[in-house]
């Protein structure tokens, strides 16, 4: 049978959202993709979760691991990837149309948790009448998105893989994001409010991240120049505006900042009595795979926070990208995990096994 292409959709439920820290969205709008036929007994369905500024086709940032004869494989899954909450690229966002005022959200858009997300996510999973998932797999903020559905729905997920991410929001990375949101805010258009306004401080944003997705030998490797660059200009320099600018091409200065926004609420102990108490009832077999030279969400934070995450298991591949390798190194993700799921399919044991381990590959 031949398989179809990845199919595109908007969920559109009428339903208000009523969001963790106030506000209400007066209907709710995912963009969503799916790829393969969902099984007679639903056993089939992988559900990935994007990094921050990704859509919601996981074939075009992390072709390595989705695809025809990939880990996650349209022939044998379901796959399903809906845009974030909040986001610039089909779901509710700053950018999309209030349907009360008829204009923009814009800065009406209510300040959204991970929470929401999930409680948007559930939705949409209810929508399609999925009740369990064989593989969650998300990468950085993605990764956060799993870890807060798991504990908002321990049984749900079977197998779970997150990637470059750790169980809470980590003071750094919030300091990171917040200095992000100066740049943003001191550019005069994104003060001003306007649509679309304030690509400059964006660039100037999207540029202090990749400080922090990429790592000192990344730059020292790519950008490293034989001669000294006084008067022509440092290759270092010229990359961070290329980056920075590329990246106004493609999003939305309030959705860059709501969803970071997002990202530092990332805290499943919120509410409930510890990070160990959230996950304490996950049924999943986890994996977490953290890389080398990450100054985001570094292995070794990671390592330690699992003591709150009993019985995952932790492989870190080596990567000279750093937090980036989470997309860079997606053949290396895929190997990662395609040893997992073999694993799982051989040890069909109850997830209590405690096995912490550390490894390069
Ligand atoms: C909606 C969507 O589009 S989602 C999918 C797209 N989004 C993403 O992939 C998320 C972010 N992407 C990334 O972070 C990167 O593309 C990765 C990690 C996947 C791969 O990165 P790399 O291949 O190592 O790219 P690298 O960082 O070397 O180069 C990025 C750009 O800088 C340019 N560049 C590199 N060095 C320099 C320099 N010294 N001066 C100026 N420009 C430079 C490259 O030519 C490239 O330009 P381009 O984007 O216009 O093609
Ligand atoms: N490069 C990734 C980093 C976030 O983890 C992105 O832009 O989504």
């Amino acid at each position: 049978m031949t398989l179809a292409a990845p199919q595109s959709h908007t969920f559109v439920d009428p339903h208000p959202l009523e969001c963790e820290l106030g506000g209400e969205l007066p209907i709710l709008e995912l963009a969503y993709t799916t790829w393969g036929q969902l099984a007679p007994d639903g056993g089939n369905v992988v559900w990935v979760m994007h990094p921050l500024t990704c859509n919601a086709n996981p074939q075009a940032w992390w072709p390595a691991l989705v695809g025809p004869g990939r880990s996650i494989d349209p022939q044998r899954h379901f796959v399903i990837c809906a845009n974030s909450l909040g986001s610039c690229y089909g779901s509710s966002g700053p950018t999309s149309t209030n349907p009360r005022t008829g204009t923009q959200y814009g800065r009406e858009f209510p300040l959204i948790t991970l929470r929401d997300v999930i409680v948007a996510f559930e939705r949409l999973r209810e929508h399609l009448g999925i009740d369990r998932i064989h593989l969650g797999i998300g990468g950085s903020y993605g990764g956060q998105q799993l870890l807060e559905w798991m504990a908002t729905r321990p049984a749900l997920f079977e197998q779970a893989c997150v990637v470059g991410a750790d169980l809470r929001q980590t003071p750094w990375a919030v300091a990171l994001n917040e200095t992000q949101r100066m740049a943003l805010e001191a550019d005069p258009g994104f003060a001003s409010g306007r649509a679309g306004a304030g690509t400059r401080g964006l660039a100037a944003a999207r540029a202090l991240a990749m400080l922090s997705y990429r790592s000192p030998r990344a730059y020292r490797v790519k950008q490293s120049e034989a001669d000294d660059a006084v008067a022509a200009g440092h290759r270092a320099a010229s990359y961070q505006r290329h980056v920075g600018n590329r990246f106004t091409e493609r999003f939305d200065p309030l959705a860059y900042w709501t969803l970071t926004r997002a990202m530092d609420s990332h805290n499943p102990a919120r509410g409930r009595s510890s990070l160990r108490e959230a996950f304490a009832a996950v049924a999943a077999h986890t994996l977490f795979i953290a890389l080398e030279d990450d100054q985001l969400f570094p292995p070794a934070e990671i390592a330690a926070s699992l003591a709150d995450f009993p019985g995952a298991e932790l492989v870190t591949i080596a990567s000279e990208y750093g937090h980036d390798g989470i997309l860079a190194h997606g053949d290396e993700i895929a190997r990662v995990l395609a040893r997992f799921l073999e694993r799982n399919e051989l040890v069909s044991r109850p997830p209590s096994w405690s096995r912490t381990a550390s490894c390069r590959v």
